[in-house]
């Protein structure tokens, strides 16, 4: 039987690659983002003929838009082995200037979106008796963030937590649940944050002098994916040129 996966903000980065390296290991892959025409749009270019990859819109905020992308998958590919929940925003704000409002907006979409994908994905699977899920942490969770927000490194840790407590709760049904954290990766979110002129400031400060490669985190995931991965859950993977050496 064909593997299925689900990847949310699939339509661009990291998310995208991600997708692209499940669907080049053989996975059926729904592609999901919050716009659907970015998310078809992805899976247009990765799939043309359609036959392995769906479009969905999924508004991570929403669980409603969680139970139906669920469904959505259930009835074109009859079953969810590997969900992979990397949406989020990213905001560089500094600390003291964050108002209360924002701080919410970030924990909201960040870390009750992977609570909700955990619980939504988590049921179905544990009924099924068998699944992976990998969630989308970051170095700023580790280390306090040093280039993007206090809210965003908050919202990352928190990951990081959440992964434990569902890898606990999901371990007896065949469940795993991982986390990756990732530094600063080859993505337009980075381009987009990192003006050239700072960008070799940025790599000087990376042990490896490299920004890491968003298909090696897609590989990873495959790997995570695999059956033979059981042994390994509620842990988090880091992935970052050696910036946070435990
Ligand atoms: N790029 C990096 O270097 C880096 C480093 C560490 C962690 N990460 C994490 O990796 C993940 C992907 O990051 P990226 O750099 O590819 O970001 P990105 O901003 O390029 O992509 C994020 C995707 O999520 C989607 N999205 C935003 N809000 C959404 C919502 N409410 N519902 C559904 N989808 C939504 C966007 O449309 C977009 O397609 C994030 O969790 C980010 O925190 C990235
Ligand atoms: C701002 C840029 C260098 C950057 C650093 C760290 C990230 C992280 O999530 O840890 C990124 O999202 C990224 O934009």
């Amino acid at each position: 039987m064909t593997q299925v996966a689900l990847v949310t903000g699939a339509a661009q980065g990291l998310g995208l690659a991600i997708a692209s390296r499940l669907f080049a290991a053989g996975y059926a892959v729904a592609l999901t983002d919050l716009s659907l025409a970015a998310a078809q749009a992805a899976a247009d270019r990765l799939d043309p003929s359609g036959e392995r990859c769906l479009a969905l819109r999924l508004d991570v905020s929403s669980k409603a838009d969680f139970e139906a992308a669920l469904q959505a998958v259930l009835a074109r590919f009859g079953a969810l082995h590997v969900a992979v929940n990397s949406a989020a925003m990213t905001l560089t704000t500094p600390v003291m200037q964050i108002s209360p409002e924002e701080f919410d907006r970030v924990l909201s979409l960040n870390t009750r979106s992977i609570f909700v994908g955990c619980q939504v994905f988590g049921a179905h699977m544990a009924a099924a008796g068998y699944g992976r899920i990998v969630n989308m942490a970051s170095l700023a969770g580790q280390n306090g963030g040093t280039a993007t927000g206090a809210h965003y490194a908050a919202s990352k840790g928190a990951i990081v937590t959440l992964t434990k407590v569902f890898a606990k709760e999901l371990a007896a049904s065949g469940v795993t649940v991982n986390a990756i954290a990732p530094g600063p990766i080859e993505s337009p979110a980075v381009r987009a944050a990192v003006p050239a002129e700072r960008m070799e400031g940025l790599l000087a400060n990376i042990p490896v002098k490299r920004l890491g490669d968003a298909d090696f985190l897609g590989d990873l995931v495959v790997q995570l994916a695999r059956p033979e991965a059981y042994f390994t859950t509620g842990a988090t993977w880091d992935v970052n040129g050696g910036l946070y050496m435990r």
